[in-house]
């Protein structure tokens, strides 16, 4: 795992954006995997600036996100789908047909998680994954425990996940107990990741990331077995707890 230690949010931010569109600068059809929070809001702000500043076309590009709520409407004000909506896609030049997220509302949740995963298998696999980092470690909303060899599945949300996702909504029980997420053998299959974490917040997590032992009760330490993760992080997060 390759360590890019950088000063603060806005230069983890440009960091990432400058190895995405690299990636598509070099690949002529290129799949990403996309992620949603806080952490990765800069680099979308940062990839809508380059198309609209300087004429980056995504036309080459397809996108498939890590997760979504289960029972929330696509068009849902907290739904991951408007989140990428809002942030993202809206604003590039993206066929929207090639954007692809779980389906939160599908009747047979099982039967989505299948589709969702021969999705990705049609699509060629996922050249380049971006990753937010959850305090508990979760990656995707796979949650402390979760077995690394899972693939798309439905998973009951940690209180802790649900308590910190609350600001996204009008209460924290409106927040919905179950998510549809990439699974991290699933992640694990992406031919590159780089992940994100910024703000003291993800101090604790990262010293546990940095130990270097692949814990189950630490989902990102998967990443760990993975040959070719950048991780990008700030120094306030660095800060060693
Ligand atoms: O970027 P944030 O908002 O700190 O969230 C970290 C992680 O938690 C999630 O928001 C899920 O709880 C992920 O989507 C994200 O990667």
């Amino acid at each position: 795992m390759e360590v890019l230690e950088v000063a603060n949010y806005e230069e983890m931010s440009m960091t990432a954006t400058r190895i995405l569109l690299n990636k598509m600068n070099h690949t002529q059809k290129v799949t990403l995997g996309l992620a949603t929070g806080a952490t990765p809001r800069g680099m979308y702000q940062m990839l809508v600036a380059s198309h609209q500043e300087k004429g980056v076309s995504f036309r080459n590009v397809q996108t498939v996100n890590l997760d979504e709520y289960v029972g929330l409407e696509r068009h849902h004000p907290s739904s991951y789908h408007t989140y990428m909506a809002m942030h993202f896609f809206r604003w590039i030049d993206i066929d929207r047909s090639h954007t692809h997220l779980p389906n939160g509302k599908a009747e047979d949740l099982t039967l989505e998680c299948f589709r969702y995963e021969d999705l990705i298998h049609h699509m060629g696999g996922v050249d380049l994954q971006v990753l937010g980092l959850g305090r508990n470690g979760h990656i995707g909303f796979n949650e402390p425990g979760t077995s690394f060899h899972a693939r798309t599945h439905v998973v009951e949300l940690a209180r802790s996940t649900r308590r910190a996702n609350a600001r996204y909504f009008a209460r924290e029980d409106e927040v919905p107990s179950r998510a549809i997420t990439m699974g991290i053998a699933t992640i694990l299959e992406s031919r590159e990741i780089v992940l994100l974490a910024s703000g003291s917040g993800k101090s604790e997590a990262i010293t546990r990331l940095l130990e270097g032992k692949i814990q189950h009760q630490f989902p990102a330490t998967a990443l760990l077995e993975h040959p070719k993760v950048t991780m990008i992080v700030d120094r306030e997060a660095l800060i060693r707890q």
